[in-house]
């Protein structure tokens, strides 16, 4: 088949690379000439592992190409795919300026029938206005047709090519034939529903997960006051096949160009019909309010921060990625300068990104972990990098000022610890090395 990818960001990108190793014919199209440039010189403008060789297997071999003319892209075409951002509007609601645009050119560029295709994640409702707006611009047929998207950054190839389910929401059934075809090869469990509930599902998936961050970094929170180990009791929530074990790791919270706005839209999406949404209200409360646990803890370990030093480890909203979209970091960060520390950061890909986004005379930028913690009072890891998990823990307390380590991500075992002479921290686990987070006291009152 010939498709139109509108959007080269994850979605876009990723998605269209996946179609066109399907053998799908495939144009990646991206107003932005630079990032087209780029993927002319097999260059990625995202960073996803494995992303690069993929994009150059599949441009030889004929089935990929990338342009900055969706005119031309959408005409040489038989499904037009959007994958161009929804970002948050002050308030919370999904800004759908882009969707909007682009909806309208794929209208004005339309010389016959097309089926138009999003990717993006819309509130509901909206795939009604991308038909009336391409209907104002065009006289030819065509379709509209749900297909939310459920990667993830950093593993996003292997979730697009083997993805638990496809949803495909149309009101066409006469489609279906050929959006099984289309999906054929990545999985056959497609769920075919309608429109509305295609653009509820992938909020509601978002909201879910978002969920299960908060419910278990409360839980961890709790953990810390009774002497449980928060990570013990996900394991042994998750063998309950209802409950599931994946997305119970406790730590600072979710960041990320997804899970913020996504709640936050379907909070407006239930407001806007007088619906106040209080369970999603205090999930996105929580998570606000987790990442700050980062600087308690350094406040019973060092007192006032005024004049230490803090090395940070990690930048990235997670691992794998150079996406520092609301990552939680960048809020520790800003409260740790507000407080009077010297903070010496370091990302193995996300720093660019970060200085980009915030800099200050207070901030040290290191090119290696161990230069972040040399001198340090204290080390905060803030994203689960492998790269941390191998750090030599005995050599690092020799080169410190003070031996803190805050493991905001919950990457270290006891035995790693013992040993090392540093003050572990964790999040809802029993502290290891140092003084104690489980108050008896507490523990005796419950
Ligand atoms: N980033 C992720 O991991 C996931 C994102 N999503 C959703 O997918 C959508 C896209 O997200 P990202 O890939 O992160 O987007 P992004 O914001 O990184 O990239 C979107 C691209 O679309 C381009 N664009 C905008 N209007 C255009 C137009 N009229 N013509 C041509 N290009 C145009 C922009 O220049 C930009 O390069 C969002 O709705 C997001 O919520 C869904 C699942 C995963
Ligand atoms: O709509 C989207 O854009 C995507 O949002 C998330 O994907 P992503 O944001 O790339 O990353 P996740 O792996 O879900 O992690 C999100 C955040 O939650 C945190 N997290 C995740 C899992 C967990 O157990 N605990 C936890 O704190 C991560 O550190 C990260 O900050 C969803 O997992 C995807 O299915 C969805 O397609």
């Amino acid at each position: 088949m010939k498709l139109a990818v509108i959007g080269t960001g994850y979605v876009g990108l990723v998605s269209g690379v996946c179609f066109a190793l399907n053998g799908n014919q495939v144009i990646c199209v991206d107003k932005d000439a630079e990032k087209i440039s780029k993927l002319n010189q097999m260059e990625s403008p995202i960073y996803e592992p494995g992303i690069e060789a993929l994009i150059e297997m599949n441009t030889q071999e004929g089935r990929l190409s990338f342009s900055a003319d969706l005119r031309d892209s959408v005409r040489r075409s038989d499904i037009v795919i959007l994958a161009v951002g929804t970002p948050s509007l002050p308030g919370g609601e999904a800004d759908l300026r882009y969707i909007e645009g682009a909806a309208a050119e794929i209208g004005q560029a339309m010389e016959g029938y097309k089926i138009i295709m999003t990717k993006s994640t819309v509130p509901v409702g909206t795939n009604e206005k991308i038909r009336q707006i391409i209907s104002t611009h065009t006289r030819h047929p065509f379709d509209v047709v749900s297909a939310p998207e459920f990667l993830r950054e950093g593993s996003a190839i292997q979730d697009t090519l083997h993805p638990d389910r496809i949803i495909v929401g149309l009101d066409n059934p006469a489609l279906e034939p050929l959006m099984r075809e289309l999906h054929q090869g990545f999985t056959d469990n497609i769920f075919v529903t309608d429109i509305r509930s295609a653009e509820m599902i992938k909020y509601a998936s978002n909201a879910f997960l978002a969920t299960k961050i908060s419910f278990i970094n409360e839980i961890a929170n709790i953990c810390e006051k009774v002497g449980a180990d928060v990570t013990e009791v996900a394991q042994g929530m998750g063998m309950d096949r209802r409950i599931g074990s994946s997305f119970l790791q406790a730590g600072i919270g979710y960041g990320g160009s997804c899970f913020p706005k996504d709640t936050n839209a379907l909070i407006q999406i239930a407001g806007n019909v007088d619906y106040e949404f209080k369970l999603l209200e205090s999930v996105v409360e929580v998570n606000k309010g987790q990442r700050f646990m980062i600087i308690s803890k350094l406040h019973e370990s060092l007192g006032s921060l005024r004049g230490a030093v803090i090395g940070v480890w990690g930048l990235a909203f997670k691992p794998n990625t150079d996406d520092v979209r609301e990552a939680p970091a960048r809020e520790i960060v800003e409260a740790l300068v507000a407080e009077g520390a010297t903070v010496k950061l370091y990302d193995p890909i996300a720093a660019d990104n970060f200085r980009q986004q915030y800099d200050h005379p207070q901030l040290r930028w290191c090119g290696l972990p161990e230069e972040a913690a040399a001198g340090s009072d204290a080390i905060c890891l803030l994203t689960d990098w492998s790269v941390f998990k191998d750090i030599d823990l005995h050599g690092l307390a020799e080169s410190m000022r003070r031996q803190v380590l805050i493991d905001g991500r919950n990457v270290y075992s006891k035995e790693q610890i013992e040993g090392t002479g540093l003050e572990y921290h964790s999040v809802g686990r029993p502290q290891m090395g140092g003084l104690s987070g489980y108050s008896p006291s507490v523990a005796g009152a419950v």
